[in-house]
């Protein structure tokens, strides 16, 4: 079926019914798989509106993020697959270049469209092609650094591109910054939302040009609408975004225009279904759901890492007036929800501003405060100069509890955490420790902060959960060796030194194999004595890590001897169930046991590793 004729051939009234079967379809696939429900149900309306005015098979419709893609999915070409959306197999839950011609560029991380909506259009010039270059983008991506520096280039590149700003207050918690409150001010500036209604009355057009000025001037005066005008964009809204009728006419109006404009656009985070409208933060990034009651369906008794984390945090704070934890829009993520309830005043959300983060978690700690900046090991990224030139090059102590550290699950290749202990273990002076379980990623952090913090530290943990609950945890709670690596088992013949959480799955294949396992919380120092004993010891060495394998923990064994390293070679892994991708890679228990047998088969190995020393 074509949608996009579908939608441009139906009436107002067929829209809306139609607007309502998307909302249903989508509610009905997510509450099974999981996903981005509140922002996609936020802008059914304006995806509509949109594609009968521009064609994304034509024009160049770029989203930020991808994330609030459901009903572009559905409309170009992806309806029957869409029950399949972040299944392993199934379609991704953004946009993906290789999915559809209409994902005009892939997604995932925020703030990323107008710099390529702005390339697009320089390469579309030069092969002398008239087409429009369209940008879609929240409110909370429109605040996010790439998206600002990106804006800054705009008059200087002579661009034509237009901007959709979607409005809805909300980034993934409530939106923050001077640019969100500029935003918030023109959603609701009141004389000129009620000039504004004035004009939804029936009234001649004459009369209606006549308040459209006044109303641009009201908007201008009231909300200090110069921003975009500063920058030499024409600014146009906000619209009515669950008005398609209204959108249709503005759209239809900007297609023409020979300069760059921005359309600001009010629309209702999780419209349509109560519960995700009545806490679109849950509903954000939702779990499985119950749709009659809106209650998610998490298996109980499970503590997540990030809670585990944000718990431990909580606790020594209280006792530790220095401790300051610092977001980046990832508050629930991150679990600092119980940190920023308990101290206001020792949390920061800086919104989407990884960079930021980190060079203001510099001047904290050179302040003498401990800053913890509670960060997505793919989001770090962005912050990977300011790692290096403001934290290590200094030696500044702050802590990087690094979050969703190893495959994700269904968010896939963009969110992965698979490049951190790379990208930090080249770093001087970081250490990085990536604990075994919950236990003792609260061990983890409870020793590290008994004592001088002395370097930056990053402590790396996954997207996931374990059955226990907290008095347990602290009645087992205590200090670790936090450099000294662990033999968790003596075996014979073949040892796994092995790092993070995936170190439960080698214990559980040498057990198996009378295997030796030598736990690696301190990925860098590493622990030289323990790699000689090793290696002096067994005939076949591996080392274990959830991460790539190129610059990862296994090469730094492999400097002192001969080791096979086993990890995430060089690709970017899909998306699906954490625990599928495990096993598809081969670094479940099984998956472990046949990568080593099948190395040992290979004889890659020298036939007694004590020859090296
Ligand atoms: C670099 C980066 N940091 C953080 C995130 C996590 N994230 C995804 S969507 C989002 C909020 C986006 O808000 P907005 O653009 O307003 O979209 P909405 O969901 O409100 O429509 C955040 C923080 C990300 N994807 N990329
Ligand atoms: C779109 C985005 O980047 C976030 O919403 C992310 O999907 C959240 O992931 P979690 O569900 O792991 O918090
Ligand atoms: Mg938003």
């Amino acid at each position: 079926m074509d949608y996009i004729k579908k939608i441009r051939e139906m009436n107002y009234k067929d829209l809306n019914k139609f607007a309502q079967q998307i909302r249903e379809y989508i509610i009905d696939v997510i509450s099974r798989n999981g996903g981005h429900l509140a922002s996609n149900l936020g802008v059914v309306e304006l995806t509509i509106a949109l594609y009968r005015v521009f064609n994304p098979f034509e024009d160049y419709i770029i989203w930020d993020t991808g994330h609030q893609t459901y009903t572009h999915k559905l409309l170009t070409g992806r309806w029957e697959l869409f029950p399949s959306i972040r299944k392993f197999g199934g379609i991704s839950g953004y946009t993906n270049i290789a999915e559809s011609q209409a994902d005009r560029f892939g997604a995932g991380h925020v703030g990323t469209s107008i710099a390529a909506a702005l390339g697009i259009e320089q390469a579309l010039r030069k092969e002398n092609k008239k087409v429009n270059v369209v940008v879609v983008i929240g409110d909370g991506a429109f605040t996010s650094g790439e998206a600002l520096e990106a804006l800054n280039q705009i008059k200087s590149l002579n661009s034509k591109i237009k901007i959709i700003v979607n409005s809805n207050s909300m980034s993934i918690s409530k939106n923050v910054g001077g640019l969100s409150h500029f935003l918030d001010n023109l959603r609701t500036s009141k004389v000129y939302l009620d000039i504004k209604n004035i004009m939804k009355r029936n009234i001649s057009e004459p009369l209606e040009d006549e308040l459209k000025r006044i109303r641009d001037a009201i908007k201008v005066t009231f909300s200090g609408d110069d921003f975009f005008e500063a920058l030499g964009l024409k600014h146009l809204g906000p619209l009515n975004g669950h008005n398609i009728q209204e959108m249709e006419k503005v759209f239809t109006r900007v297609k023409d225009y020979d300069y760059p404009t921005v359309i600001t656009v009010n629309t209702i985070k999780g419209k349509g279904y109560n519960s995700s409208e009545d806490d679109p933060e849950s509903f954000h990034s939702a779990s499985k759901f119950d749709i009659s009651s809106g209650t998610f369906l998490s298996k109980s008794g499970f503590i997540s890492y990030s809670e585990a984390f944000g718990n431990i945090l909580v606790k020594l704070a209280e006792k530790d007036e220095h401790i300051i934890a610092i977001t980046a829009a990832m508050k629930t993520g991150t679990g600092l929800s119980l940190f920023a309830q308990k101290f206001p005043d020792r949390f920061f959300d800086l919104g989407i501003t990884e960079q930021s983060c980190v060079t203001f978690a510099g001047g904290l700690a050179i302040s003498g405060f401990k800053p913890v900046f509670a960060v997505y090991s793919t989001f770090l990224q962005r912050g990977f100069d300011q790692l290096i030139h403001d934290i290590a090059l200094q030696n500044l102590p702050v802590i990087f509890a690094i979050d969703r550290a190893g495959v994700v699950g269904e968010d896939g290749p963009t969110h992965h955490g698979l490049f951190d202990i790379a990208y930090l273990k080249m770093i001087p002076n970081i250490r990085i420790l990536a604990p075994m379980n919950i236990q003792d990623l609260v061990n983890t952090i409870y020793t590290v902060f008994k004592f001088p913090i002395d370097a930056p530290i990053a402590i790396r943990y996954p997207r996931d959960s374990e059955f226990g609950d907290f008095k347990k945890i602290y009645d087992k709670i205590q200090l670790v060796e936090l450099y000294k690596w662990e033999i968790l088992r003596t075996g014979k013949n073949v040892a796994i030194i092995s790092t993070g959480t995936i170190t439960q799955e080698a214990v559980k294949a040498a057990q198996k194999n009378n295997w030796t396992v030598v736990f690696a919380r301190s990925i860098k120092p590493v622990d030289i004595n323990t790699i000689k004993w090793v290696l002096n010891n067994h005939n076949y060495v591996f080392t274990l890590e959830e991460g790539t394998t190129y610059g990862g923990f296994g090469e730094s064994v492999a400097r002192y001897g001969k080791v096979t390293i086993l990890g995430i070679e060089d690709i970017f892994p899909t998306h699906g169930s954490r625990r599928e991708l495990l096993k598809f890679l081969k670094l479940d228990k099984d998956g472990i046991e046949t990568k080593i047998f099948e190395s040992i088969e290979r004889g890659q190995y020298y036939e007694n590793a004590n020859r090296i020393w």
